[in-house]
């Protein structure tokens, strides 16, 4: 086969590939409006973590790399959910804000956030997507590793005003461990 043989396949398998995901996504919107009616969490670890076990377990050579694509895609569906809950996003803020005594209605330009995740199961890169995805922007990162628990600090750009931010924030509160609010800076 040719390069341009190859790429033709490449093509058509991508083409097969995209009604399925927007499936999918329509999937996690169905999800999300359920959620919404129910109170329940967007992130559910053990049915994510029965997803991967029953679907990963035959793909041989490809293990590792199916279960990040499925890691990805799952958190795709996640991020995407809480777009759609306005509410749970407005309890997660007040709940870091007065957790830290901060006002989120004060002046400010930057967010300063802290949060830990487990070394182990390398979730750093799958909240770094999602802040990728948010359109948030990191002004600065320090990341300390000790015994195993990875201790996240960041400054990002922009206001608790702004819809992307409140989703961005909401999401971390919910998955992360230790997430907090530590500073509003003007
Ligand atoms: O099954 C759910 O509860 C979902 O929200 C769907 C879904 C998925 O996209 O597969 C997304 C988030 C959960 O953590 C688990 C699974």
């Amino acid at each position: 086969m040719t390069l341009d043989e190859i790429r033709v396949e490449i093509d058509a398998v991508d083409g097969q590939m995209k009604p399925l995901f927007l499936k999918r996504m329509e999937c996690a919107r169905s999800v999300a409006e359920t959620k919404a009616a129910t109170g329940g969490e967007v992130f559910v670890p053990e049915r994510e973590q029965a997803i991967i076990e029953k679907r990963a377990g035959d793909t041989g050579e490809f293990y590792d790399m199916y279960v990040a694509f499925l890691r990805h895609l799952i958190s795709v569906s996640r991020y995407y959910q809480y777009g759609f809950l306005s509410e749970m996003q407005e309890q997660a803020l007040s709940a870091c804000l007065g957790r830290a005594g901060l006002d989120g209605s004060s002046g400010h330009r930057q967010v300063e956030i802290s949060f830990c995740c487990q070394q182990s199961a390398s979730d750093l890169n799958l909240y770094l997507d999602t802040v990728k995805l948010s359109g948030v922007l990191i002004n600065e990162m320090k990341l300390c590793t000790e015994d195993g628990v990875q201790k996240v600090r960041m400054i990002l750009d922009g206001n608790l005003g702004e819809r992307r931010m409140r989703r961005l924030i909401c999401q971390l509160y919910k998955e992360t461990e230790q997430f907090a609010v530590a500073a509003l800076r003007s």
